[in-house]
């Protein structure tokens, strides 16, 4: 069996980042077994693993709860956000200096936190989010202070079609000329799915501008469905 470190480092960053620059997501499939998923699900009852608990009604989020992971992060989700930020880091370098941003990232995790403890973004943004029969969140996206990071993953800890029905992570490009444009995804259990935050770079005929995009999830039918975001800046609250 594969350590997670392992399945990182195999996973096919080239095709990744033509993905990421080319449609703005990119998914990577088995990169969970069913035990994490497992485990991570039945964590989800923990109340000392969390800083904070969202009922997302409340909030006019959509239906469902989530949950704000405390620091330290379990072991598995603390080597997925520094790993797989080095491999992004790149990516997000390159669509900063298309669209002429004068900004870059730094390639080590640890140094991109410090950052963001300068400007008090110091609390932990990774969440696990639970819907049941009804559930959906509606399109938004994860910007927690002045400081982010351009490209989040959440990870799939159920099968669709099988464990729930409905609940398709929905990403909506909104083109600065035309309507927005919907993108289904219905990515298997223990994949993780990489996506824009804010923009991404799209290529005009003067150049590349920003592609706006957000994220939710459509109404679960039937059954049960948790996933886990890991987004690589820290809050301010
Ligand atoms: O439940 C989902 O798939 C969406 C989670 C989400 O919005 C996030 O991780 O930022
Ligand atoms: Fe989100």
């Amino acid at each position: 069996m594969n350590t997670i470190e392992e399945k990182i480092s195999s996973a096919d960053w080239q095709r990744v980042t033509e993905d990421m620059h080319e449609r703005g997501y990119a998914i990577i499939e088995n990169m969970l077994t069913e035990k994490d998923c497992a485990e991570l699900i039945s964590g989800y009852q923990h109340p000392d693993s969390y800083r904070k608990t969202v009922v997302m009604e409340r909030y006019r989020f959509g239906i469902g709860e989530y949950k704000y992971f405390n620091y330290p992060l379990p072991a598995l989700i603390q080597t997925i956000r520094t790993a797989v930020y080095s491999h992004l880091a790149p990516i997000a370098n390159t669509w900063m200096r298309v669209l002429q941003i004068g900004k870059q990232y730094p390639l080590v995790h640890e140094e991109f936190l410090s950052l963001c403890a300068e400007q008090q973004q110091t609390k932990a943004t990774v969440l696990i989010l639970k819907y049941g029969q009804g559930g959906f969140n509606t399109l938004h996206q994860d910007l927690y202070g002045d400081l982010y990071f351009p490209i989040q993953l959440v990870l799939f800890l159920n099968e669709p079609g099988r464990d729930y029905e409905g609940g398709e992570f929905v990403l909506t490009q909104q083109n600065p000329r035309a309507q927005s444009k919907a993108i289904v995804l219905k990515p298997r259990k223990g994949s993780m799915l990489l996506f824009t935050t804010n923009f991404r770079p799209s290529k005009g005929s003067k150049g590349y501008y920003q592609m706006k995009m957000k994220h939710g999830v459509s109404e679960v039918h039937q059954g049960e469905r948790y996933a886990v975001g890991v987004i690589f800046h820290d809050a301010l609250t």
